[in-house]
């Protein structure tokens, strides 16, 4: 068995994936949608991929490739806290504040602004495909002194100096992955989980005055909780939207495609991602 997760080693996703997967190959992709097409291609068994973080919001490449160009149910969620870190060169150490860019995935850079603002204001910061991949690129350019945004472990792998702690602007900072596989599993490193979601991508009728109203009124009267609806373009046309609508349950055999139907029958399309155990899990 196999997990594909975003590469390179000591990315936030491989600390997710080793807090779930164990006893089987943790194999790197340098981007998100290279992961998902491994399942496809049947390569992995698995794929971990970041979904939403509480200070950036969605992982847009996430959420518009699982539901616009494969068809992979969504089997189980893991919520990782995020703690990030300013890392350079040992033999920049001394002259941090002298950096000349800093480098990191663009959440983590997100994730940051604010300290980037005040303690390394005017120096130019640049994202490539993981904080890792940042790490790594600090580690292969001694010469260069240029840092990273990236974790613990980066640090570790990569042989980095951290010069600044905690760089997060907000405390409270998650991020929320995703398992991924060809078809409903279920997985060992999570079936200890009491807390379970349904994730729903619902397009309305075109032109339909309180279609919207209409669909959370289906989930209201139920009692059904949602824990997030977002939209995302449906890249038709300006104002084409679709809706993922995240359930705070598991799919039963009434409510869920109770509700489901009756959006059917109010001109909506509804196709279920996936019901899947969730966890919070330690960084360490
Ligand atoms: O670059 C990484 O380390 C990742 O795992 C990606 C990612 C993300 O896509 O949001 C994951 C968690 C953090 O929020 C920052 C970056």
């Amino acid at each position: 068995m196999k997990v594909g997760y975003l590469g390179p080693k000591a990315t936030f996703t491989e600390i997710a994936v080793r807090r779930v997967f164990s006893g089987i190959e943790h194999i790197p992709f340098q981007t998100i949608p290279g992961c998902m097409d491994a399942v496809v291609e049947q390569e992995v068994d698995f794929a971990v991929v970041p979904l939403e973080n509480a200070l950036e919001g969605s992982v847009n490449i996430t959420l518009d490739y699982l539901t616009q160009e494969v068809d992979l149910p969504i089997i189980g969620e893991i919520t990782l806290p995020i703690k990030q870190h300013l890392m350079v060169h040992p033999a920049n150490a001394s002259d941090w504040q002298q950096v000349s860019k800093v480098y990191s995935h663009s959440h983590a850079i997100a994730q940051c602004h604010k300290f980037l603002h005040t303690q390394l204001k005017g120096v130019p910061f640049e994202s490539v495909s993981s904080t890792a991949a940042a790490a790594k690129m600090v580690m292969e350019a001694p010469e260069a002194n240029i840092a990273a945004i990236a974790n613990e472990l980066a640090a570790e792998e990569y042989g980095l100096s951290i010069v600044r702690r905690n760089i997060h602007d907000f405390d409270y900072n998650h991020t929320r992955f995703v398992v991924l596989a060809k078809e409903q599993t279920e997985l060992k490193g999570l079936s200890g989980s009491a807390h379970h979601k349904t994730t729903l991508m619902v397009t309305l009728p075109s032109d339909q005055a309180g279609a919207l109203h209409q669909v959370l009124s289906a989930f209201a009267w139920r009692r059904i909780n949602l824990s997030k609806i977002e939209s995302r373009p449906m890249k038709t046309g300006i104002g084409n939207y679709f809706f993922i609508i995240d359930l705070e349950m598991k799919l039963d055999e009434v409510l869920i495609p109770g509700a489901m139907a009756e959006l059917e029958a109010l001109g909506c399309g509804v196709k279920l991602l996936g019901s899947y155990p969730s966890v919070m899990v330690e960084m360490n």
